[in-house]
């Protein structure tokens, strides 16, 4: 199992953005977490990755407790995520946006970035060789050079998970990867989560494109209202009755099935 979470509730003041929610993701799956707009599915990101502690429950990875951990040391442990507003550094090449995620996984420090020791020259090798293998993997090497801000939508999204999955993450977190994409770029962003999965990532997603998700994942929790309303396979999901409900009741304009 790669993440378990054990009953957990965030409060924001009155208000209960978590109640009591518990799942586990097995390695290799993609999993889908799902719900109307204000469901909590953005908090229980916030509360993986540590952004915030939970009010109570316990977030385990890799069977280690990892609450109470620093963001950065989440990175370090192999979750890193994308968020729902690209986050890219905008100034920079492609190839430079790949470079700074795959910085989290060398193990120099200053001293030798300063001194520019020969283990600190073959760490940049090694990060310039998996920046490239990332780019060919999302479909962006002939943009290695190009600034960032000036690549199309889709790629600047496809570009943010190569970046993500640099730091050699073993769950990878997306946020509404598929937000605002046309249809050509929804399946070849289909295309490359299976290749992610391929390569042995496990993968949780928001996302509230309903066809993409029963599609991709492997199985889906839904969140409604701050507490777990249904988990199953796509099919036992869009079967569902509760969840049929809570969407009928949702003034979003999804559909379930
Ligand atoms: N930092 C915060 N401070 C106060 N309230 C918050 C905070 N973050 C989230 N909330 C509240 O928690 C609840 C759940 O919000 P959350 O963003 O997790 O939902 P969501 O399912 O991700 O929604 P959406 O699909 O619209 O992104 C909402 O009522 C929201 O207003």
């Amino acid at each position: 199992m790669v993440l378990e979470l054990k009953n957990i509730t965030k409060n924001f003041g009155g208000i209960s953005a978590l109640t009591d929610v518990s799942f586990q993701i097995n390695e290799g799956e993609i999993f889908g977490l799902i719900g109307p707009n204000g469901a909590g599915k953005t908090t229980m990101f916030n509360v993986i990755t540590n952004m915030f502690a939970p009010t109570s429950g316990e977030i385990l990875f890799l069977g280690e407790n990892i609450s109470g951990i620093k963001p950065h040391k989440i990175t370090d442990k192999g979750i890193c995520r994308t968020f729902q507003n690209i986050r890219l550094f905008s100034q920079m090449s492609v190839l430079e946006n790949v470079l700074v995620g795959a910085h989290c996984r060398n193990k120099s420090g200053v001293l030798t970035s300063v001194l520019r020791t020969k283990s600190q020259k073959h760490e940049e090798k090694s990060n310039h060789e998996v920046a490239l293998e990332l780019l060919e993997l999302v479909g962006l090497s002939r943009y290695e050079d190009t600034i960032a801000e000036n690549l199309a939508y889709g790629q600047q999204r496809r570009l943010e998970i190569a970046r993500a999955l640099a730091s050699n993450p073993k769950l990878l977190l997306l946020d509404e990867p598929a937000a605002g994409m046309n249809e050509t770029e929804t399946e070849n962003l289909f295309d490359l989560i299976k290749k992610v999965q391929q390569r042995g990532v496990t993968v949780l997603l928001i996302e509230h494109d309903m066809p993409f998700v029963m599609k991709l994942c492997d199985r889906i929790t839904v969140l409604n209202f701050g507490k777990k309303l249904a988990e199953g396979t796509p099919t036992e999901i869009q079967n569902n009755q509760d969840v049929i409900e809570a969407y009928l009741g949702s003034e979003e304009d999804e559909e379930i099935a």
